[in-house]
């Protein structure tokens, strides 16, 4: 049966989610309101410059003053969509304590602040929902903790910023450059406010903590998440790549780590081989493998950035969390019991491509084999090519722990005869 009295919701920031979010709940309020059971009202939208012209936004309901927003009192949802960590922050935790529930797409803040903002909403009996927080459009926050709450979740592993996808795929199949590719991806909505964010990593790493908190049942903060960004991979990257039959992408990796007594989460660029579902995934598309005991391998995948999809995962959360006010229930809130603890980047297995440029002469490749035997890497495949008395060496490891191949790169760079490290890329994937 539909209630009369309509769910009040208020809006943080009209930027390019805020304004989709509120482009839809208009054109979409009859259905809607069906699925939620009561009409929904938008009550009153924070913004920073209140003289842009917001078409379909009644100028009336445009305030300067978020925070007294928030404090009216007689608010259902509040749908966070400005973005860092202040005033967020305390715009959040203000809400509950006047009252409402709270929607946000905010992986920075929840990346830092996510355990006290759960307490906060715990405390208060409130809802904290944030869908869009991770890969945009694509469903993954509710399915890792609902639909696979009776699961054991051992790996997830995906690209989840759509802004360095779309630059590395571009680099890689149209040969653009670094920052055409960057002012592109920056016109279409998908960059952050500071594209550092995106590109240097910190974006992904944000949402690898977040679902690795989820995915794993305990707590990883964004200072957990071990981060290297994408702003230094070149076209001489690329080529080596297409040489293995592999491409590159920014991934984010969370893994349950030694026998499942700590996690490990990280971002960094990888190659991975072209027959991977990963490598065919592009532009500003998202793709996410959760690997669990009993489901096996799922795959999740579609656009993670951009001003309608991202509302599109919002208006998801707004539907349930509106539901649940209606029949004054709260849905599920943080699962962290399991308190592992996160281990270094050091204790991360995996495979290695190193490119070194030698001294073309008789020994090096005994000499570099020796350094890598060494440290305990045993070596896949070793590819040299000659220019002018210097050689190019390009060794592919088989798996072994990041601690002994940065002790190996170590070593390796005292070797006179080793005139530099050209590039070290983890393989995955495989
Ligand atoms: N754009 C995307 O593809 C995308 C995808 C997923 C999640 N997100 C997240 O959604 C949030 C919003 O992103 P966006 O792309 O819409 O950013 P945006 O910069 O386009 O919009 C943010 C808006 O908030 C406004 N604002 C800032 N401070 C304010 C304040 N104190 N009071 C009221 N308004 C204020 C700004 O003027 C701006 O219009 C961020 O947390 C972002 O990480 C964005
Ligand atoms: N800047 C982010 C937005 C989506 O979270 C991205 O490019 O993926
Ligand atoms: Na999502």
């Amino acid at each position: 049966m539909m209630r009369t009295r309509p769910l009040k919701v208020a809006l943080l920031g009209c930027g390019v989610v805020g304004s989709e979010v509120a482009r839809i709940m208009t054109t979409h309020a009859d259905d809607l309101a069906a699925r939620i059971g009561a009409p929904v009202e938008l009550a009153g939208v924070a913004v920073r410059r209140p003289d842009k012209v917001r078409e379909g936004i009644d100028p009336a309901l445009v305030t300067t003053d978020a925070t007294a927003l928030v404090k009216r009192g007689d608010l259902d949802i509040v749908v966070e969509v400005i973005g860092g960590i202040e005033p967020a922050r305390t715009l959040i935790t203000t809400a509950f304590e006047h009252g409402a529930s709270v929607v946000s797409a905010n992986k920075a803040l929840l990346a830092q602040d996510g355990a006290a903002l759960h307490a906060a909403a715990d405390e208060h009996g409130k809802d904290l929902y944030y869908e869009a927080a991770v890969a945009g459009a694509i469903p993954l926050i509710r399915p890792l903790r609902e639909s696979l709450a009776g699961d054991k979740v051992n790996r997830v592993l995906g690209i989840v910023n759509g802004t360095t996808n779309f630059i590395l795929d571009k680099m890689d199949t149209t040969g653009a450059g670094y920052q055409e590719a960057l002012d592109e991806a920056t016109a279409l909505g998908y960059a952050e406010a500071d594209p550092t964010a995106d590109v240097e990593g910190f974006d992904a790493a944000a949402k690898a903590a977040i679902l690795a908190g989820i995915a794993f049942h305990t707590r990883v903060r964004l200072d957990d998440v071990y981060r290297e960004g994408m702003s230094e991979v070149t076209a001489a990257d690329f080529a080596s790549a297409k040489e293995m039959g592999c491409t590159i992408k920014l991934l984010a990796i969370c893994e349950r780590a030694g026998d499942g007594a700590s996690v490990t989460a990280r971002v960094h660029p990888a190659m991975i081989p072209l027959s991977h579902p990963l490598a065919s995934v592009r532009g500003a598309y998202n793709a996410v493998f959760v690997e669990s005991d009993a489901s096996g391998q799922l795959m999740f995948y579609g656009p993670g950035a951009g001003g309608a999809p991202t509302a599109s995962a919002v208006l998801g959360d707004l539907v349930a969390v509106g539901r649940n006010r209606i029949s004054g229930t709260t849905g599920p809130g943080e699962s962290a019991y399991a308190a592992l603890p996160v281990s270094s980047m050091g204790e991360v297995v995996t495979r290695y491509h190193i490119s070194l440029d030698v001294a073309d002469k008789p020994g090096v490749l005994a000499q570099v084999a020796t350094v890598f035997a060494e440290h305990g890497v045993s070596i896949d495949t070793v590819r040299q090519q000659g220019k002018d008395g210097e050689a190019s060496l390009v060794v592919v490891t088989h798996r072994a722990s990041d601690a002994a191949l940065g002790g190996t790169v170590e070593a390796l760079r005292n070797l006179d005869t080793v005139r530099g490290v050209a590039s070290i890329m983890r393989v995955e994937g495989e």
